[in-house]
């Protein structure tokens, strides 16, 4: 497991400002959401912690190292997308021994490790089916633990419930959350959804226009349903600062108060 520094982070396409100045540290464990409006950069900063973009200027450091010049396959990452990615021609046990395969670990290790994914994942059944055979749910579990059979440092998710339904969503955020807590990986993850951000986080970074406008520590009671009850408070902020009705709520580093805080202006709210 490892500690992801980002310091000054600047990714621009031709003329236009991806990631602006962004600094952001997660701990050694931790589990940290970039949460924030279409567009504002969330996923150009996570394919810059994994390598899949070239970054403009500034560093991206695992455990002190800079490794903003490092190709993907070195940067030891497990990253899950939105649509699971995994290949359509391989049964699950097949995907989850492809990135095993890759680094040329031995076939008895290969087998003790894919065993304990489908375990960890209650996913033994369904070892020999293709992932056409199996829920969105399912599929998502494999990507995940896909992500995890390589024993990466870090882990990156990019919006990895969007396609699921609403039920489903509230499921696997537990699991996720659970299953990173067992593992302890330091963990960075995407998302447009507060109540999501809220409720499986230890931190939550908001981002708008490339620049990060509020960091709090998780509001640790937070439920699912207290985070639904608050969703209805939610305003992103039009711009970074304190609060512009003047309460103070919004320039307090505290989830619940910023949440609760009507100030921002609700034509921002994300759908
Ligand atoms: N390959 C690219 N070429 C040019 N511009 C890009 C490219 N990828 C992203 N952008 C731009 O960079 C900005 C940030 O995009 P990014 O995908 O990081 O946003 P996001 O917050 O993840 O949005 P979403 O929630 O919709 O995925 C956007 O203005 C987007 O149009």
């Amino acid at each position: 497991m490892a500690e992801v520094s980002i310091t000054s982070l600047v990714k621009r396409y031709g003329d236009a400002l991806a990631v602006d100045d962004l600094t952001l540290t997660a701990a050694d464990g931790q589990f940290v959401s970039l949460l924030g409006p279409s567009g504002c950069g969330k996923s150009t900063t996570l394919k810059c912690i994994a390598g899949f973009e070239e970054i403009t200027s500034g560093t991206i450091a695992f455990d002190g190292r800079d490794i903003s010049g490092d190709l993907p396959e070195d940067r030891d990452i497990g990253m899950v997308f939105q649509s699971y990615a995994l290949f359509p021609h391989m049964t699950v046990r097949g995907n989850l021994a492809f990135g095993l395969e890759m680094r040329r670990v031995g076939r008895a290790e290969m087998a003790r490790r894919v065993d304990a994914a489908l375990e960890m994942v209650q996913l033994v059944p369904y070892a020999d089916r293709y992932p056409s055979e199996l829920s969105g749910g399912q599929q998502q579990r494999v990507a995940l633990v896909r992500a995890l059979v390589i024993e990466p440092k870090i882990l990156l998710l990019d919006e990895p419930l969007a396609n699921l339904d609403a039920k489903l969503r509230d499921e696997m955020r537990t699991f996720i959350r659970d299953l990173q807590q067992r593992v302890g990986i330091t963990t960075v993850y995407v998302t447009h959804d507060q109540s999501e951000a809220m409720t499986m986080s230890d931190r939550v970074v908001v981002m708008f226009a490339g620049r990060i406008a509020q960091a709090a520590p998780r509001a640790r009671s937070t439920t699912v349903r207290q985070a639904r009850r608050s969703r209805g408070s939610w305003a992103m902020p039009t711009s970074s600062g304190p609060c512009p009705r003047g309460r103070g709520g919004c320039a307090l580093p505290r989830v619940r108060r910023w949440s609760r805080c009507r100030g921002w202006t609700r034509a921002a709210r994300p759908a």
